[in-house]
């Protein structure tokens, strides 16, 4: 496979040009198979509310032509000498960070994705100073450590979805000592990340309310998810109800909101933990955060160790991710129905399954 691979290194991404976020075929080149370098062939690859973000520039720190998704499942088709972890015909998954110094104290102490000198799966460049692509595409070239096998019991395409939202949540529930069971928890917004927190912490042994923009996916919350209760954030009867009843907040939005109602939803010491990503400055008065000693933090993907604790934990415990399987074709789609809030609750794109080239 190694010398058809080097033969064969242009491949086929799904491509944003500009702002407007729309994707399209492109080809680029992979870099050559270094020592510690594992060749993916992509089979499935989730599609993340970021991808959103970073193809139509939200942050306004986006670079074109860019290839995303990190939430990647895939297929070792090759290895460089050195590689150990993984070998050729293995499952494995890659996510949002694929480079960090080593050196630094937050690598020393394997919390890499808080490394200053991370590297994105996407929109970044690679130690070759050639950009990074991502997951929407044909085959990756990742280092080993940002690999990691993919356990037997869990099916491939639910494990996309693992490798950024389940570690997005199981990494903030672990460091802040958010395991034990019952615990009172809430998780507001029920989408990607939201839906693979009421699984988590139900499987912890929470108590688990999803606080929700609309009454829409009740239902779905208390009967497929398992959610305890569900609290419809415009509804102040309902808010008042819930006043200092909660152990936790994981705050998934991706719109600018008010965090006050939220904070006085907390018990004393309660934690709000802010995983969205929002341009735009949050407000509180600090009386929302003195009375009661409540903590208002945010939380970032999650280690490698984290992610293949977390892999292992949903292998143990059942869970699987709620998805809707698209082709490649559909993605553009996927991205327009994502952004409305249309989706229940992971896209996964079937890459290995898709007509690539145009
Ligand atoms: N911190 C981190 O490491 C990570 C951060 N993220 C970020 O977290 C956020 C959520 O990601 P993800 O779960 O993939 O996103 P989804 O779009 O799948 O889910 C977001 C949910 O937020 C609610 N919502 C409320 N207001 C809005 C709005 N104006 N537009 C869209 N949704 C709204 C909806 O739930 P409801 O209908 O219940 O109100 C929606 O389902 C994103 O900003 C993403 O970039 C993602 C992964 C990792
Ligand atoms: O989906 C994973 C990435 C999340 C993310 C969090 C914070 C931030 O500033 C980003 O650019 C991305
Ligand atoms: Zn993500
Ligand atoms: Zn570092």
């Amino acid at each position: 496979m190694g010398s058809l691979l080097e033969a064969e290194r242009v491949v086929t991404g799904w491509a944003a040009r500009d702002p407007s976020g729309f994707l399209s075929p492109y080809s680029y080149t992979l870099r050559k198979t270094g020592p510690e370098d594992v060749v993916i062939k992509v089979l499935y690859c989730g599609v993340c509310h970021t991808d959103v973000h970073q193809a139509k520039n939200h942050l306004g720190m986006s670079k074109y032509p860019m290839v995303p998704g990190h939430e990647v499942v895939g297929e070792v088709v090759e290895v460089g000498r050195e590689v150990s972890k993984v070998r050729v015909g293995d499952v494995v998954g890659a996510g949002v960070i694929v480079g960090c110094c080593r050196e630094c104290g937050s690598c020393k102490a394997n919390i890499e994705q808080y490394c200053n000198k991370r590297i994105w799966s996407y929109n970044d460049v690679y130690t070759d100073g050639k950009p990074t692509q991502g997951g929407f595409a044909s085959a990756m070239v990742v280092d080993q450590k940002f690999v990691l096998k993919i356990p037997s019991g869990l099916a491939p395409e639910q494990a996309a979805p693992l490798l950024c939202a389940g570690v997005t949540v199981y990494s903030p529930l672990r460091h802040f000592g958010l395991t034990k069971g019952g615990l009172r928890g809430a998780i507001m917004g029920l989408g990607g990340v939201g839906h693979m927190g009421v699984k988590i912490a139900k499987a912890m042994g929470h108590h688990v309310t999803v606080i929700s923009s609309s009454d829409r996916k009740r239902t779905e919350a208390m009967d497929h998810l398992g959610a305890d209760a569900y609290l419809v954030s415009s509804d102040e009867a309902q808010m008042a109800a819930a006043i200092d009843s909660l152990d936790y907040i994981i705050d998934t939005v991706p719109a600018f909101h008010p965090l006050e109602p939220y904070l006085s939803l907390l018990k004393v010491d309660g934690k709000l933990i802010l995983m969205g990503v929002i341009n735009q400055p949050l407000q509180f008065v600090t009386p929302a955060v003195m009375l009661g000693r409540k903590t208002i933090s945010g939380s970032f993907i999650g280690s490698m160790d984290e992610t293949r604790e977390m892999l292992e934990f949903c292998e143990k415990k059942g869970l699987t991710s709620m998805i809707e399987m698209v082709k490649m074709e559909q993605i553009n789609e996927a991205l327009e129905r994502l952004e409305r809030n249309d989706v229940r609750y992971r896209f996964v794109v079937d890459v290995a399954g898709s007509k690539l080239d145009p």
